[in-house]
Formats: C-alpha cells, structure tokens, sequence
C-alpha cells in the first residue's frame, strides 16, 4: 500500500453549576425568583484564558516558524531563523523512557508557564506538563540549561510589561517545575505539551505546542500550534485551499467548549471557523496515523480500513497535528493504537480533542467511551483512540471491534 508522508511542511453558553450555598426551596420561592437564578447561572467565557494561551502559543509559534525570514521584523530573534533552528535540533538529550528532549520542548514549556501565571494574576495556578527540571539540576545538564535561558530571554525579551529584565536560570527551573500538578477531578489545571511530536520536530516534519485547560475534569479550551502544518489542506479534499495559501505553512488552532473551533495563521488575518468533514461513506474516507510505528500499530489500522472500504493510503504525520488537520476536513479519521503497555498521557490529547469535538467530531477510546481526563496525568482507556466524524464513528466503532477481536484470536 502506498503510503503518503509529509515531509516540512455560540451555541448555548457554557453554564456553571448551581450555586451550592443557595437552599434548593430558595430557587424555586416567590420571594427570590429571578435574581438568584441570574447569579447562579454565570456564563463562563473563559476568554481571558484563551487569550494568554493563545499568546503564549503564538509567541513559540514564531520562534519555532520552520523559515523565520520574514518575521524577525517582529524583533523575536536575536538569531537568524535557520541557524536559531539547528541549535534547536542539534542539542538532543535522551529521557528515562528513551524518548528524544531538546532545548525547544524545555524552552518551550518555561515559556507557557511564565505567560499564564503572568497574564493571568488572579487565578491560582496549576499546570500538567510533560517536561520537568531534574536533569538540567545535574552538573551534566548545565550547557543545555543555559541555552534554554537564552531561548526564554530571546522569546519574552520585548515584555517589558513582565517587568523582569533576564529570567536566571533558576527562574527558568522554577517555571518548568510549576508543570509539575497531577491534574484531577476538581479545580482549574493547565495542560500542556511544550513540543508534541518531538521527533517529527527534530525530523523537520509535524509538531505540536498543545495547551489546554481542564474545569472540573473537563477540557474548556484548547489551542494548538502547528508551526510546520501548511495552510492549504494536506489531505485530497482541498477545502481551506487558495493559491496563496499552497506554500505557506504555520496553523494555530484554538477552541473553547461550546463556542466552536477557529484556525488562524502567522500572518495576522482573522481566524476562520473550522468544521471536520461530512463525509459519510466510509469508502471515501482518508484516514491519519502516527508517522512513527513505535506509537501505533500499523497492521491494526489498515485491518479496520479494509474492513470499513476506506481506500484512500494512510496519511502518517507526528503529533497533535492530526487532531487539527482533522478538525477542518483535511482527512476523515485518526486511529490510534498504542503497543501492549504504553499508557497515554493527557497532554496528548487535551488540546487535539477539544478542537475536534468543537468542530463537529467525536472523539473516543477504541471502545467508544469518552476520554476522561479527570483521574491524573494519564488517561485511563479501553485499547486505543478513535476519532472521526458523528456520520463515520458508528460503522468505524464496528470496524475496530470486528479488527480487534480478530487480532485477539489470533495470538
Ligand atoms: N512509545 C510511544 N507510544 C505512543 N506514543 C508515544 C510513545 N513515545 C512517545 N509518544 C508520544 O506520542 C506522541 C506523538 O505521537 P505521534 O506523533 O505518533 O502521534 C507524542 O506525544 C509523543 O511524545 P512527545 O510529546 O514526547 O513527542
Ligand atoms: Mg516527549
Ligand atoms: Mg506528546
Ligand atoms: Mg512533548
């Protein structure tokens, strides 16, 4: 089978809960009717959270931008674009669990965590992030962690309104530390993976910055910045194409619950709203999957496209990126099928998942459950993840029951 890489390149208003301190009779007497309904039914918009992530999102979009050329007169860089990044890539250390690190994915999350609790004063602050701090401590760490400064200093140095003039190294530990929160149930708690896909980063392929926020155990807003994902579509339908979009690459997608999702680029023009697509037979259907076979099994997928009709060869990209590519209809569905023992963490698919439900897609554990980002850092699910459109999910959910039973009864 061919296979097809690329390379480089409101509704109702969200209502809070009942207020819990006003007696359930008082709700409903003759004596309070209206005003203590008003009060405890307080919209949430979220904006203000949505606008320092998405701040935060654009300020790493810039710096990471594939081909910085026209950008520096934005003042972000000290560097030009393409030597800032091969030091990026050059300086890779490896974590316990053997995955890739770099001065990017570390920089990255320092800077997330300074422009959220800088931007956003009044709120208590916890962040689920990917990286921590502990190998940049040892000795042995001492050369990457003073690139990671100059990278924060570089990235923040015209917010003058942050009133620091350097961030120190010890600052920067500090702030990668804050990502340190285990998440949970209750509460208000960023979610963050500084550099999604870092080997497709290192590759010069897909990555991901992927931010969101979780209220109560619920994902209320995600943004996700695809610094190397064309404008134009990358899948056969073509919809969000021009002819001035076909080079351009750099894609900033951002959601928040019940509002929908929007996708911007670096270019400053007004975001547009995005939909998946509404494609119902599954025989003209694409499907995405991870560019790395290391992180889902391959067989598995082309046994539930074969099942389901789907001709179309898989599109295999890195990272959060197929979640945003399919959010505005460049492929059908994504499938993803972890080897025996990886445990999926929520920074994966937080930010990715929001924006695809928001733009009319599901999104579900391989049994068709919910993901439930409520229990921790790790998302507890049956098999896999599946996502496609409402038309697709129930002969797709069929396919991957039939597919994997098979495969079961086959060992
Ligand atoms: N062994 C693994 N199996 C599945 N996913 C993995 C594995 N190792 C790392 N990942 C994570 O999978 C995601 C990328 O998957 P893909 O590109 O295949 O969709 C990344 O979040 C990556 O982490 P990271 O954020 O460190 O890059
Ligand atoms: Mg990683
Ligand atoms: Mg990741
Ligand atoms: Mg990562």
């Amino acid at each position: 089978m061919a296979i097809n890489c690329l390379r480089g390149v409101p509704r109702t208003p969200f209502l809070s809960k009942p207020n819990s301190l006003i007696p359930p009779p008082l709700l409903f007497s003759r004596r309070a009717p209206l005003v203590v309904t008003a009060a405890a039914f307080t919209p949430m918009s979220y904006d203000k959270e949505l606008a320092a992530a998405k701040k935060a999102a654009f300020k790493l979009m810039f710096l990471l931008y594939a081909d910085f050329g026209g950008l520096s007169v934005l003042g972000f860089f000290s560097l030009t674009g393409k030597v800032q990044k091969a030091l990026l890539q050059s300086d890779v250390h490896s974590k316990s669990d053997k995955s890739p690190v770099t001065v990017a994915d570390y920089g990255s999350q320092a800077v997330v965590s300074f422009i959220l609790e800088k931007e956003l004063p009044t709120e208590s602050f916890s962040l689920v992030a990917e990286e921590d701090s502990g190998d940049l401590r040892k000795e042995s760490g001492q050369e990457t962690l003073k690139r990671i400064t100059k990278l924060v200093n570089d990235t923040l140095v015209n917010e003058e309104a942050y009133a620091i003039a350097t961030f120190s190294m010890e600052d920067v530990l500090r702030a990668i530390d804050n990502g340190k929160s285990e998440g949970g149930s209750s509460g208000r708690h960023w979610v963050l993976d500084p550099i999604d896909g870092t080997k497709g980063f290192l590759r010069g392929d897909q990555y991901a910055i992927a931010l969101a926020l979780l209220n109560e155990g619920k994902v209320v807003l995600g943004v996700l910045a695809c610094p190397n994902l064309p404008l134009a579509s990358i899948g056969g339908n073509n919809q969000h194409s021009s002819e001035s979009s076909h080079d351009k690459v750099g894609c900033l997608f951002f959601a928040k619950v019940d509002e929908g999702t929007y996708m911007q680029s670096l270019d400053g023009s007004s975001p547009v709203k995005v939909h998946v697509s509404a494609i119902e037979n599954p025989e003209e259907a694409s499907f995405f999957e991870s560019f790395e076979a290391a992180h889902s099994l391959h067989d598995l997928s082309s046994s539930i496209a074969k099942k389901l009709g789907v001709k179309a060869p898989p599109v295999r990209i890195d990272s959060q990126a197929k979640y945003g590519a399919l959010s505005r209809g460049d492929g059908d569905i994504y499938l993803r099928f972890p080897h025996k023992g990886y445990r999926e963490k929520i920074w994966d698919h937080a930010a990715g998942s929001i924006v695809v439900t928001e733009a009319g897609g599901v999104v579900t554990d391989a049994a068709g459950n919910p993901l439930d980002f409520s229990k921790g850092k790790y998302l507890d699910l049956d098999t896999g993840i599946i996502v496609t459109n409402q038309k697709l999910m129930p002969s797709l959910l069929k396919a991957v029951r039939a597919s994997i039973e098979e495969k079961v009864s086959s060992l």
